[in-house]
């Protein structure tokens, strides 16, 4: 299959730019604009043409310096070589010098050096020259990047740079299309029958016909109506290429160039950025604290200032961590490549790329670097394990660690299953529910946690079942959904960490116990109780000639419940469980001669006054020994 690739121009002014893109592409690039309405795709200074092998090449030729920058910043993931134009009479100038310091700050590593106007100079002037620039090039990104004299006028070495593109692109490996798709806008313009088109390159993922989309920072929602890439229509396009999308659900106005086409509900707009920030060399000032810098990233140039954390300034060719706030909220993307300068005069001071996306206000203390440091060198499971161990929910799916790291899910899978047999994290998993994750640390020190709280519990109310089971939840599994925490539970009840009776949740070594003071009044308490038999007194008359506290007496009552010692009969009347099961033979031995009962019957039978009557014999409904008929007066067993 035919390749397309796109390579970008960089160089001096007036070192032949222009003149070496008309002599590979056979197109004068400052005519380009001129067609520009016939197409959605063709757009100022792309120029086509056709490598040996067939493969396709889009070279960028932009005009003027700022220009320069905007397309480099913009087409970083986009462009696969550079040409790096030099011309061979004048050799080396300061602009090359700038635009070769870029290149190193975006981390563009695949160039050529062409040495233009080949026909103005002589051999031996080549070969100097080539010299300075081998001297020039060393350690910096460039520093293996061939060198080729051509002449655009004469076409000299023009056939044998197609061959050295050709061969450099042949090298390259494939781009890989994982991830959110994500593409930061370059233009944005109507065509007449079409509507709203925007163009720019993708950074990430992949774009179909027909799906749905967000503008972000603004939030708009869209649609793909239609995809062009490179002139051609498409339903599909990748990362790395530059693709021109027909929009719906919005109209131009509500669009601006460094705006980004994003995956819905992935991105966040953020107003701090947390960078690895390098200073060039060149610069003849330090950075200070709180300076103002313009930004550029993507497809946005934004204001913002520079936060420290642990010095007052940088210096220039040193490389810091520090954080960005920024004028306005930008989307941007972990390891995303940048440039800053400074507004006046505009010069380029350096340029690095993110750490964080989403940062959050730092303190200005020396641990702050080294959590930026960690998270800038971190490898992929390095960061979801930090996040992990980090996040305040210790619960997480691979959805919301996506959401957290702003990485694809794909991605984060591999890394998840990777740190699960390395025993670094727990899975939960089981039946058609999503699994979630825990770090084993994090774990660890929760557990530590509620051994203790329980602990603490029982010693505090040794009458009582357990901890109340729902703020336990809140306490332990914050935001986790009741099947899961299920799954929690029964991975500690495994590891005979806890037990869960009902709505309790307890030690499993624990037993409700009475302390002996209490015990006596207990005995004397159930004693009293069965002697009252079917005319029982409330919980308050029965205690009231026993000494008990408030809280003992609540205490008491519980357990004595919980034990099934004592029945509720009404809010305040009970029953002993002696009598109850007394009750239960009279009655059934009743009804199993005579079939049914009435309360008439019953009356007679027990020798109560009503107040009792009816409380006994619903009681006797709810433990489902008997059935009130509907819309009777009498009783029957239960089946
Ligand atoms: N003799 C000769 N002249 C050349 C060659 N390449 C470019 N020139 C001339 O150099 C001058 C500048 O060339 P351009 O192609 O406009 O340079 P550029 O780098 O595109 O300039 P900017 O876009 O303004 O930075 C023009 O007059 C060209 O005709 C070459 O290989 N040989």
């Amino acid at each position: 299959m035919r390749k397309h690739y796109i390579v970008g121009t960089a160089g001096h002014i007036d070192h032949g730019k222009t003149t070496l893109s008309t002599a590979l592409t056979g197109i004068n690039t400052d005519r380009l604009k001129e067609e520009r309405e016939r197409n959605i795709s063709i757009e100022l200074g792309f120029a086509p043409f056709t490598l040996p092998n067939g493969d396709q090449v889009s070279l960028i030729d932009v005009p003027g310096h700022e220009k320069f920058i905007r397309h480099m910043v913009a087409g970083v993931v986009g462009i696969d070589l550079v040409l790096l134009i030099i011309a061979a009479d004048e050799g080396i100038m300061p602009q090359t010098k700038e635009h070769l310091q870029i290149l190193e700050l975006l981390g563009i590593e695949h160039g050529i050096i062409v040495l233009t106007k080949k026909d103005l100079v002589d051999e031996d002037f080549i070969e100097l020259v080539k010299e300075d620039i081998k001297e020039i090039l060393r350690g910096t990104i460039l520093k293996n990047a061939p060198i080729l004299a051509v002449s655009s006028t004469t076409h000299e070495g023009i056939d044998e740079l197609k061959l050295l593109i050709q061969e450099m692109l042949s090298q390259i490996p494939e781009r890989t299309s994982t991830g959110f798709f994500r593409m930061p806008i370059d233009r944005v313009f109507t065509l007449k029958g079409i509507g709203t088109v925007v163009t720019g390159t993708v950074y990430s993922g992949t774009i179909e016909v027909g799906q749905e989309l967000e503008i972000q920072p603004s939030n708009h929602k869209v649609r793909v109506r239609s995809l062009q890439v490179h002139s051609q229509s498409v339903d599909k396009a990748f990362a790395g290429q530059r693709v021109a999308i027909n929009l719906t659900g919005i109209e131009v106005e509500d669009l601006q160039r460094g705006d980004s086409v994003v995956t819905p509900g992935q991105w966040e707009p953020s107003q701090r950025v947390d960078v690895e920030l390098h200073l060039l060399n060149e610069i003849d000032f330090a950075l200070k604290q709180n300076s103002e810098v313009k930004i550029h990233i993507g497809t946005t140039e934004v204001m913002g200032t520079v936060l420290f954390y642990d010095r007052k300034e940088a210096l220039p060719g040193e490389t810091v961590y520090c954080q960005i706030k920024l004028e306005e909220p930008i989307i941007s993307s972990r390891k995303e490549r940048f440039i800053i300068r400074r507004p006046s005069p505009s010069t380029t001071i350096g340029g690095g790329s993110i750490i964080d996306p989403n940062a959050k206000k730092h303190k200005y203390r020396q641990e702050t670097i080294d959590l930026l440091k960690q998270k800038s060198k971190g490898t992929l499971d390095e960061l979801i394990l930090q996040q992990l161990q980090s996040s305040s929910q210790v619960f997480l799916t691979i959805q919301e660690l996506s959401t957290l790291l702003i990485l694809p899910k794909n991605e984060i899978e591999v890394g998840l299953s990777k740190l699960t047999k390395q025993l670094q994290i727990i899975e939960f998993q089981s039946g058609s529910q999503d699994p979630f994750y825990a770090a084993r640390t994090q774990l660890e020190k929760i557990e530590k946690q509620i051994v203790s709280t329980l602990e603490t519990y029982h010693k505090t109310y040794p009458l009582r079942l357990g901890y109340p089971k729902a703020e336990f939840m809140k306490q332990f599994m914050e935001k986790l959904k009741p099947k899961m925490a299920q799954n929690v539970f029964d991975y500690w009840g495994e590891k005979r960490l806890l037990m869960v009776k009902e709505e309790f949740v307890a030690l499993p070594t624990f037993k409700p116990q009475l302390p002996p003071t209490l015990q006596e009044k207990a005995n004397q308490l159930e004693q009293k109780l069965i002697e009252q038999g079917f005319t029982p007194d409330s919980w308050d008359d029965l205690t009231k000639e026993v000494k008990l506290n408030e809280k003992e007496k609540n205490e008491l009552y519980n357990f004595l419940l919980n034990q099934g010692k004592i029945l509720k009969l009404t809010d305040k009347m009970i029953i002993h469980q002696q009598t109850f099961e007394k009750l239960k033979a009279i009655i059934i031995d009743f009804l199993r001669k005579e079939q049914q009962i009435t309360i008439q019957q019953a009356k007679e039978l027990l020798n109560v006054s009503r107040k009792y009557l009816v409380p006994l014999m619903e009681l006797l409904d709810q433990e489902k020994v008997t059935v009130l008929r509907q819309g009777q007066n009498y009783r029957e067993l239960r089946k």
